[in-house]
């Protein structure tokens, strides 16, 4: 072979890889600054601490600024770390913001891929939001005032009652209340099993969202491993869980409608809306309405528990809030349980389900979402693909901590402040907002006056030293509550039990 030829074949190879380097080099100098990167595993060591991952993101944030990038097998992920980031990107660039990450682990091996919170933005995702909306726009949510109220007395029935197992119960009546909210399902002795299936899908779904929880999403081929490979075999057995979880009440809940049950429910609004146009019996239409169902129960179980877990909580720590809030329930409402028509009067009560939401997020990096083009966004490059996690809590510590974020203060709320209320960033952005957030604040708001009317939440003796357990995920929350429920006297327990009785009573006229 000629000096010339062998010259030529050096340049044909040489060239492409040394643009590979040269350009992968500028490319990683222009996205926004992040932690080192190791040189073959980028960031993956910092992203599988997903137990650690708050930490580390508030260190990151310190050290790097409003966005902070990771990098892991080719794949970016990016942190927005402040309101307007997140209002630039999620809100004022829908198209390219609202897609859901490819996550191959969850979506194509464990199916979640028909659940519209899990699709990417398209026609489909936007028809499961739709009816979403629909049944739970806030004109609607009216019509499920009475179930949220009695759902509440029976909660608080079953505080006096069992005492000890509070916890429980807490987390049985919140599957109760979705379930009945969207499928028309009552709890008796034949489907206790709707509580485990619910609560074991809804916590490994959550384990396996985040950038970092599956190597296979980072890696996309190690999809077609054999079956036998144990990741594989995992997902087939979630596969199956979820299966079972997201079809089995909607089942039930049309079995239900046939025998004439009860029609205020997600499924039977939407089955018998005059809204929805045409094609209600298709098998499409019954498949999307199964998934779109299944999406918002789950959806809906395991966060207003969580949420009303981290009231308790900051109720335990925080003696003096819980003394301002049952004054002003006691000045307004007297010797009576309170109703969804009292928001307006109770302002401290409001500000306290804003600072609920504030001071320990359960979605504290938000949803992940992905890009669907290259971006360049204050100078930097975003690059088609990304991760993008929006951190929530690092959000509502800033706009609404004013210097103090860790104290529970309701207080805050009275004075206004923020570029815009909690709510308004706390349950997400844009397209992809969370389409439940109207009946969460509902749901959360009844519960928290009617216990702090009848209850006072008081911390177990020598606890509340350590920091409390967490779990990890997607959804965040307290483990263990440290606390004790006991009825405030006589004449809240009474009120209690004949409301609870005028219930019964009601059922048989
Ligand atoms: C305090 C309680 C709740 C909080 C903090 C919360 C928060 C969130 C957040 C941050 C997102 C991601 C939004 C985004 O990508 O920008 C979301 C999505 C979603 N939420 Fe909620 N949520 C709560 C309660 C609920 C309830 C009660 C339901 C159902 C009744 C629900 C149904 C959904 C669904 C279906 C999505 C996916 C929407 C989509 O992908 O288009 N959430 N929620």
């Amino acid at each position: 072979m000629s000096t010339q030829a062998l010259l030529g074949l050096f340049l044909l190879i040489s060239l492409p890889i040394l643009a590979f380097i040269v350009l992968g080099r500028r490319r990683r100098a222009q996205l926004p600054p992040g932690p080192p990167r190791h040189w073959i595993l980028g960031n993956l060591l910092d992203l599988i601490k997903t137990d650690d991952l708050l930490a580390s993101v508030d260190k990151w944030q310190d050290s790097y600024g409003d966005i902070v990038s990771l990098e892991c097998f080719g794949v970016t992920v990016i942190i927005l770390n402040t309101l307007e980031c997140c209002i630039d990107l999620l809100e004022r660039r829908p198209s390219n913001y609202s897609h859901r990450p490819k996550m191959p682990f969850v979506r194509e091996l464990v199916g979640l891929d028909k659940s519209f919170g899990f699709m990417d933005h398209c026609e489909e995702s936007v028809r499961g939001r739709r009816v979403a909306n629909l049944a739970f726009k806030p004109s609607a949510l009216r019509q499920y005032s009475p179930a949220l109220q009695d759902n509440v007395v029976i909660l608080m029935q079953d505080l006096v009652n069992f005492p000890q197992g509070f916890e429980g119960v807490l987390e049985r009546r919140n599957i109760q209340l979705a379930l009945s909210l969207i499928f028309g399902i009552t709890l008796d002795g034949t489907n206790q099993h709707y509580i485990t299936t619910t609560m074991d899908c809804v916590y490994k779904i959550a384990g396996n969202v985040l950038p970092g929880s599956r190597i296979v999403d980072f890696l996309p081929f190690l999809m077609y491993l054999p079956s036998w490979v144990p990741f594989k075999r995992e997902a087939k057995q979630l596969n199956a869980l979820v299966n079972d979880a997201f079809g089995t009440p909607f089942e039930d809940a049309k079995r239900r409608m046939a025998d004439g049950g009860p029609l205020s429910s997600f499924v039977s609004l939407i089955l018998s809306s005059e809204e929805i146009q045409g094609d209600i019996n298709t098998e499409d239409f019954q498949e999307m309405m199964k998934w779109a169902s299944g999406t918002m129960f789950m959806a809906a179980a395991e966060s207003t528990t969580s949420t009303i877990r981290i009231f308790f909580k900051a109720m335990a720590r925080f003696p003096q809030v819980q003394a301002r809030a049952q004054e002003e329930l006691d000045r307004v409402l007297g010797n009576r349980l309170p109703t969804m028509n009292d928001r307006p009067s109770l302002q401290y009560l409001n500000a306290l389900l804003q600072e609920v939401i504030r001071w320990e997020s359960i979605v504290p990096s938000g949803f992940p979402r992905r890009t669907d083009a290259d971006d360049t966004y204050r100078g930097m490059f975003i690059p088609k693909g990304a991760v993008i996690l929006a951190n929530s809590r690092s959000i509502s510590r800033h706009e609404h901590g004013n210097g103090s974020p860790d104290e529970f203060e309701p207080g805050r709320f009275l004075k206004g402040g923020g570029a815009r209320p909690v709510m308004d960033y706390v349950f997400g952005f844009g397209k992809r907002a969370c389409p439940g957030r109207f009946l969460a604040e509902a749901s959360v708001w009844i519960t928290i006056v009617s216990v702090l009317k009848c209850f006072n939440i008081v911390q177990l003796e020598g606890s509340g030293k350590l920091p409390t357990a967490h779990r990890s995920g997607v959804i965040q929350g307290t483990t263990s509550l440290e606390c004790k429920v006991i009825p405030r006297d006589e004449v809240h327990r009474a009120m209690i039990q004949s409301k609870a009785a005028e219930m019964e009573a009601a059922q048989f006229t």
